[in-house]
């Protein structure tokens, strides 16, 4: 039988995620993204928050890799920080739930190691670590998740700044671990994309240059702004 892995090696999950206040906010809204992607070839969708998980899923029948965003005042994880918000998002329907696998404190004083015990009695549940560095993703590993993603990197205050992605931690990453690597994070072309599969991931997460037109937009007008061109002005 063909398992969530084989269905998304080597292929493109997009991420379909906007905050409340953007122009696109909303669970029927990321359905309809989710579903352009899917018409687009997308193998799958990752996608923020168990309502957009099941208007998502309802819309498009694709796997899911899901997460919760969420802010506890007392931690600066926010990827699916606690075990009860991983256990909504697996209810929600996810196939794949992923969370934050930083060392970093987590609300509450939850272990990751527990949160990982914990959500491996799910049956026919894989879990996906958001790491920033080759040693979170070593530990990722050790304690039982079966998949390890790039996501994290540039994104806590110990890794690499970079307008790229980061190949560097994926061709690591790549080589040290018998678990599939993802790909994921600032994934801006296809040529990118492309690299990162020949650099070891299992398969690759694009969001951004995908699905936030504002993002892209003011990337755009920036552009413009920054021409050494004169204008041109008709005579
Ligand atoms: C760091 C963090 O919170 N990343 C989030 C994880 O779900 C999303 O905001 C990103 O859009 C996603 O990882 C895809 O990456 P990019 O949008 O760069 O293609």
């Amino acid at each position: 039988m063909e398992t969530i892995l084989d269905r998304l090696r080597s292929k493109l999950v997009v991420s379909c995620q906007a905050y409340e206040g953007e122009a696109l906010f909303g669970s029927e809204m990321m359905a309809r993204m989710a579903l352009a992607a899917k018409r687009g070839g997308a193998a799958g969708i990752r996608a923020n928050h168990p309502d957009d998980i099941r208007a998502i899923k309802r819309k498009t029948g694709l796997p899911v890799i899901g997460i919760w965003k969420k802010d506890y005042e007392s931690s600066d994880v926010y990827i699916t920080p606690t075990l009860n918000d991983a256990l909504a998002v697996r209810r929600a329907g996810a196939e794949i739930v992923a969370m934050d696998a930083t060392g970093r404190d987590r609300p509450g004083g939850e272990s990751l190691r527990d949160i990982v015990q914990e959500m491996k009695k799910q049956e026919g549940l894989l879990l996906m670590a958001d790491v920033s560095t080759v040693e979170e993703g070593e530990y990722a590993q050790r304690i039982g998740f079966d998949l390890v993603s790039t996501t994290l990197s540039g994104y806590t205050p110990y890794s690499p700044k970079s307008d790229e992605p980061d190949y560097a931690l994926l061709e690591a990453l790549a080589g040290r671990l018998s678990v599939p690597v993802v790909a994921e994070g600032r994934i801006q072309t296809p040529a990118q994309a492309a690299r990162c599969l020949r650099l070891g991931a299992c398969f690759v997460v694009v969001g951004t240059a995908i699905t936030r037109p504002h993002l892209l937009t003011e990337m755009f007008v920036k552009g413009l702004e920054q021409t050494d061109f004169p204008t041109v002005v008709p005579e």
